[in-house]
């Protein structure tokens, strides 16, 4: 599927976080996590509502600190990577500004950056094929259906060739066939710029459909579980219908009611292989 170079996007050590410590409504939201991502892979996280996902998410992309343990992110600490953009964020709403064109919201993170305009809109431009939206560039977000902001979510995020793109919820909105069609984009997308990927998802088909490896979480304090290898070779309709889908699904399932998953491998086990790398 992806192109996998050597190397480690993301590695997460003895991580746990408390939210409001010491206080009534204290709350552990992840506990003894340790996770490694291989360099170009793509990994979903699934687990029940309330298990630290999005929290999980927020802790690489340096949003909150961990309370203990450590977070790196292409070989440095969470902060560092976030200064140098070393990744780019799609969450659930897109998030688009209403008032600026379809271009000058791609166009956004390289302005955070200093990027010359000539640069910019180059590069906007690039974007906008990628996902195939090069002939709205003028338009307004609002003039868009759900399905093509979110593919503009994308753009933006991918805007500065970040290494690693951390997606949140990002297609859980959309209708079924715009969301098959935008994760057959996405694949495509990854593995043409090599972009390693952290997807957080309720859906178990689309976390076996997208992934190398499936982490399954547990609930509240969240811990990873069970880390569940996806080998479906290169992603297409009839990947939808075959057996091995429907056998991840299974596994996957299984895992999340806390069964042996078949060919998963048990997390305390895991961390000896990075999640991802083969
Ligand atoms: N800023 C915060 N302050 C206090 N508690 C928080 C904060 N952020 C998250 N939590 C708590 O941490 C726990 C994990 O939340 P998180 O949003 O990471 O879960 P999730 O698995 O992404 O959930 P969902 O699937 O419903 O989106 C929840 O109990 C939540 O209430």
């Amino acid at each position: 599927m992806t192109e996998r170079s050597e190397g480690t996007a993301v590695a997460l050590t003895g991580v746990t976080k408390v939210f409001n410590a010491g206080r009534p409504d204290e709350v552990t939201a992840l506990t003894g996590v340790d996770l490694t991502v291989g360099r170009g892979s793509f990994v979903s996280l699934i687990g029940p509502s309330g298990c630290g996902k999005s929290t999980l998410l927020r802790l690489v992309a340096d949003l909150v600190a961990p309370t203990t343990g450590t977070v790196t992110v292409a070989g440095k600490p969470a902060r560092a990577a976030r200064l140098d953009q070393e990744y780019g964020i799609a969450f659930q709403q897109a998030g688009l500004f209403e008032w600026r064109t379809v271009a000058r919201n791609v166009e956004l993170p390289l302005e955070l950056r200093g990027t010359g305009r000539r640069e910019r809109r180059a590069r906007a431009r690039e974007m906008l094929d990628l996902v195939g939206l090069a002939d709205f560039a003028d338009h307004y977000p609002a003039q868009l259906s759900g399905g093509m902001q979110q593919r503009v979510a994308i753009a933006r995020a991918l805007a500065v060739h970040p290494p690693l793109l951390l997606m949140d919820e990002p297609f859980g909105a959309l209708d079924e066939m715009t969301r098959e069609r935008l994760q057959d984009e996405l694949l495509r997308i990854c593995a043409s710029t090599g972009t390693s990927t952290i997807f957080v998802t309720h859906s178990i088909p689309e976390a076996v459909y997208l992934s190398d490896r499936v982490v399954v979480m547990s609930a509240r304090p969240g811990r990873i579980t069970e880390v569940v290898d996806v080998d479906l070779g290169p992603r297409g309709e009839a990947t939808r219908q075959s057996e091995e889908f429907f056998a991840g699904i299974t596994r996957v399932r299984r895992a999340l009611r806390g069964g042996p998953a078949k060919g998963g491998v048990p997390a305390a086990a895991a961390p000896a292989s990075p999640v991802g790398e083969r």
